[in-house]
C-alpha cells in the first residue's frame, strides 16, 4: 500500500501561511520553500532502512545505526521544483539530482515537456519527485512516467501544496507512488490555480513576475 500523507506539523502550517501571504518577498519566500522542503524530507525519509554500525564515543564503544546505503535521486520539475532542492540536499546530500522541464500550457492546462536529464543509474535508485504545486496533477504524472520509462521503480513524489483533483489524479495514475504533501488546499479556479494556494510558484520563487 503506498502512502498519501498531508504533512500537517506545526512548523509546516505555519511557513505555509507565510508563503501564502502575497506580500511576502521573493527572497524570503524563496527560503520558506527551502525550509517546509527539508520538514516534508524529514517525514518522506522516514522508512529508509539502517544497518549497526560501531561508533568509538569518548565514552566507550557503542553500537548505533546509520543509513544502510540506499542510493536516491532528486528529480525537481523545472522550474518551481529547483526550489526544494538545497533544503533536500541538506538533509541527503549524497543524492543525485536529475531534472525534468515542464511548463503548463495555459489554455488547455497540460504539462508541455522540454527537457529531461536524469542520473544514468536511476533504474537503482529510490527516486523523490519536487515540485511545490500539485495542481491538476498532469504534470507530476507525466513526470513520473517519464522517470518510469528510464527504469525506475522506486519513486516518491513531495510537494508543498495539493487540491484535491491534483492528488486524486497523481495517485490513481501512479498509484505506487508515495505522496507527501504540506497543505490539502480546496480546489482549483478556472484558471486551473490552486484556491487559496500561493499563486504561480515559480514566479514567486524566482521573483519572474
Ligand atoms: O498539476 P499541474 O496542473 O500540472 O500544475 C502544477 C505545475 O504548474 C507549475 O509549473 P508551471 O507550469 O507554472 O511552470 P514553472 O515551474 O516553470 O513556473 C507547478 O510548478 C507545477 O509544475
Ligand atoms: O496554483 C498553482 C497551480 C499551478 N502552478 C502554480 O505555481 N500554482
Ligand atoms: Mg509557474
Amino acid at each position: 500500500m503506498s502512502v498519501v500523507e498531508i504533512v500537517d506539523h506545526p512548523l509546516i502550517q505555519h511557513k505555509i501561511s507565510l508563503m501564502r501571504n502575497r506580500h511576502t518577498g521573493t527572497r524570503e519566500f524563496r527560503d520558506l520553500v527551502s525550509e517546509v522542503a527539508m520538514l516534508l524530507c524529514y517525514e518522506a525519509t522516514r522508512d529508509l532502512p539502517t544497518e549497526e554500525v560501531e561508533v568509538e564515543t569518548p565514552i566507550c564503544l557503542a553500537r548505533t545505526k546509520v543509513l544502510a546505503g540506499r542510493k536516491l535521486a532528486l528529480v525537481p520539475i523545472l522550474r518551481a521544483g529547483l526550489g526544494m532542492v538545497d533544503g533536500m540536499l541538506n538533509l541527503i546530500p549524497a543524492a543525485k539530482v536529475g531534472h525534468i522541464g515542464l511548463y503548463r500550457n495555459e489554455e488547455t492546462l497540460q504539462p508541455v515537456e522540454y527537457y529531461c536529464k536524469l542520473p544514468k543509474d536511476i533504474a537503482e535508485r529510490e527516486v523523490i519527485v519536487l515540485d511545490p504545486m500539485l495542481a491538476t496533477g498532469g504534470s507530476a504524472s507525466d513526470a513520473i512516467t517519464q522517470i518510469k520509462k528510464h527504469g525506475a521503480r522506486h519513486i516518491k513524489f513531495i510537494g508543498l501544496i495539493a487540491a484535491p483533483e491534483g492528488l486524486k489524479t497523481l495517485h490513481a495514475n501512479h498509484p505506487d507512488v508515495d505522496i507527501y504533501v504540506g497543505a490539502l488546499d480546496e480546489k482549483l479556479n478556472d484558471n486551473g490555480y490552486i484556491v487559496p494556494g500561493l499563486g504561480d510558484a515559480g514566479d514567486r520563487i524566482f521573483g519572474t513576475k
